[in-house]
């Protein structure tokens, strides 16, 4: 089974506006409802290409019954720890760009905390974890870190979307899989990424320190994939981007699919970077018939 865990789940609030004026009083063109946070997301597309997960985290109050109701209604598992707060409202406001405000989140408690890490002990090393997205600020910071070692014990592969002080945190605990964007891979080095070159010098260190496999996504520039034995880049299809939110999720639950299915790393990649692009091209996350579609436009080259 694959478990995805989203620690700060949310419901994403999706707002058009025509002409946006700071300071006035907007009104919306559209708007939209989803369940989100990063490994919910990667959740929903795992059920979009046929494959089935468990999402697990801490929801609360009616946004969170919001969140459990979604999944239950796509048929997606989920094991959520019930928290007092509510679960987060994330707002991504569509203008002629893309602005997102991020909530804080509910807290939790120390006693729920130790009912979620519970939940690993009835894990075996057939199962992957997805460890996604930020932390609430309640949780300690080496949370992920704990996660992962009770993994280790397990055998358990683990697959870390994450960024910044727990991206750091993680690597030492050498992931399965880890898919930083280019700008994350910068911030991890302290540097500036700008080239595929560039990006595969840094991922290769990172394989070096222990890390089994590094997707890089650089968005309209391509993607990488690097392991100890091989380095891939894959381009991307061109399309209009209609909507970035989920799209680095797409990512992993693309690969992770694939993966899960015993299909090669080669096609994983391809399959993880053509839902990137599908969701990246949707207003919505990517269907199973989107990302067949755009799947023979991506090459994958060695390097
Ligand atoms: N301009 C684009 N053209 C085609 N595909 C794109 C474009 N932008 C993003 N994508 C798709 O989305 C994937 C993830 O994009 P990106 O590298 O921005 O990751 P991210 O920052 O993790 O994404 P997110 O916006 O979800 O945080 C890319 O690998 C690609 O498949
Ligand atoms: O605040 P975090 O946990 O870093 O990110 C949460 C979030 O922005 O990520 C997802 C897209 O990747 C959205 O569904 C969600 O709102």
């Amino acid at each position: 089974m694959i478990y995805t865990v989203t620690l700060n789940p949310s419901v994403d609030y999706i707002v058009r506006v025509e002409q946006f004026e700071l300071g006035s009083l907007n009104r919306t063109s559209e708007d939209s409802k989803f369940p989100g946070g990063k490994g919910i997301n990667v959740s929903r597309v795992l059920k979009r290409l046929g494959v089935e997960s468990n999402a697990l985290g801490f929801i609360g109050g009616f946004t969170g019954s919001f969140v459990a109701d979604f999944l239950s209604g796509e048929n997606i598992q989920h094991n959520f720890i019930k928290v007092s707060g509510d679960t987060r409202i994330n707002v991504k406001l569509k203008t002629d760009v893309e602005t997102e405000i991020n909530g804080v989140g509910p807290s939790v408690s120390e006693e729920q905390l130790n009912q979620f890490l519970q939940l690993f002990q009835h894990m075996n090393q057939d199962d992957i974890v997805l460890l996604a997205g930020s932390i609430p600020g309640t949780l300690p910071t080496s949370i992920y870190q704990k996660i992962m070692t009770i993994c280790k014990e397990k055998e358990i592969k683990v697959v870390a979307d994450v960024s910044g002080d727990a991206l750091k945190e993680v690597l030492s605990e050498k992931p399965f899989l880890i898919k930083p964007n280019h700008h994350e891979l910068g911030e991890l080095f302290e540097t500036n990424i700008q080239s595929v070159e560039d990006a595969h010098k840094y991922a290769k260190q990172l394989v070096k320190q222990g890390v089994k496999h590094v997707i890089v996504s650089m968005a309209g520039e391509g993607a990488l994939l690097v392991t100890d034995e091989f380095s891939y880049v894959a381009n991307v299809p061109k399309g209009k981007v209609l909507n970035s939110v989920g799209a680095g999720d797409s990512v992993v639950g693309g690969f992770l699919s694939a993966f899960s299915d015993n299909k090669s790393l080669e096609e994983a990649f391809k399959i993880g970077v053509a839902s990137g692009s599908a969701t990246a091209f949707s207003l919505e996350l990517c269907t199973k018939k989107e990302v067949e579609e755009l799947l023979p436009q991506i090459e994958v080259f060695k390097i």
